[in-house]
């Protein structure tokens, strides 16, 4: 149960993080919704409102592009339910014809507001400490041909994730940076036909499915510098990332 944990969530008013919403709300959480999309956004507030109790959930709304709105995202979430315990950074475009908005909002949005929930959380600033689950996908892992900035974008937030991890700032901040490498998942950010051929040879992720997974990970109190994938059949931890000891200089000759 998360009873007495509040959680933020990044572009809730619809797919993965509607339904990670309703899941943290389902077991016990305080929910702070947020998405750019106000009306989005407000229908799902007022469906939630009337589920779980206005006691239990608030909407800010907010564009992860714009430094003033984060910054009124986690101030607002703290001056409403007392502290944040969770981040889910989820919001995200897939394929889009002004890539360098796709960098904007899946990556540099990513990093703003991990850098600005930290300051809110980590212990060293009365913060409870706690989770930053950052959103990236199964393309942020290999190489794709489906669209190399939306990859890129997901590399970078797998990149950052798991060396922010590492930080001074973070280790001893009693805060754990996690990453979330999906594949495809049942949203209407797969719904295009040059998907098709991939979904058909990989399956798709019902995102109740997925939302037990995120759950499983906010619980795990160990998961600090780790990067969760998950498939249509099964989830792990990807422990096979190259590691800089690995390429330590030895005093040995080879
Ligand atoms: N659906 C899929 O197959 C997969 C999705 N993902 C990632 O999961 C995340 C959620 O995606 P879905 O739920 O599938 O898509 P979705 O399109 O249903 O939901 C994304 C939400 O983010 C919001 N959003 C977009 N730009 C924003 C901004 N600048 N500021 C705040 N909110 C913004 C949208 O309004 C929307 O409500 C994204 O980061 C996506 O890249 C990762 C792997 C697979
Ligand atoms: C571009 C927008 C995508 C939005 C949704 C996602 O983030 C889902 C990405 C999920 C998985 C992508 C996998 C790509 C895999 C391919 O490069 C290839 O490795 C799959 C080969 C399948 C085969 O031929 O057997």
């Amino acid at each position: 149960m998360l009873t007495g944990k509040v959680a933020v969530i990044t572009g809730s008013g619809q797919g993965i993080g509607k339904t990670c919403a309703e899941t943290f709300l389902n077991n016990g959480a305080k929910v702070c919704l947020s998405d750019v999309v106000v009306d989005r956004l407000q229908a799902t507030y007022e469906e939630f409102k009337l589920q779980y109790g206005a006691e239990n959930v608030h909407q800010i709304p907010c564009d992860v592009t714009d430094k003033t709105q984060v910054e009124d995202l986690f101030k607002g979430t703290v001056d409403t339910f007392g502290a944040i315990d969770i981040v889910f950074n989820n919001a995200g475009v897939g394929i889009h014809e002004d890539w360098e908005s796709v960098i904007q909002i899946n990556q540099i949005g990513v990093i703003r507001c991990t850098y600005l929930a930290l300051e809110y959380m980590k212990k060293s600033s009365k913060g409870p400490g706690g989770i930053i689950i950052n959103m990236a996908s199964f393309a942020g892992l290999c190489s794709s041909p489906l669209d190399p900035i939306y990859a890129s974008s997901k590399f970078g937030v797998v990149g950052f994730t798991l060396s922010h991890a590492l930080h001074a700032d973070v280790v001893d901040s009693g805060v754990r940076m996690v990453a979330l490498c999906p594949t495809f998942v049942d949203t209407t950010m797969i719904d295009d036909d040059n998907m098709k051929y991939f979904i058909e040879k990989i399956g798709v992720i019902k995102k109740e499915k997925l939302a037990e997974v995120v759950l499983e990970m906010v619980k795990d109190e160990t998961n600090n510098g780790k990067c969760m994938v998950v498939t249509a059949q099964f989830h792990y931890y990807k422990d096979d990332f190259p590691k800089v000891e690995d390429v330590f200089l030895s005093t040995k000759q080879s």
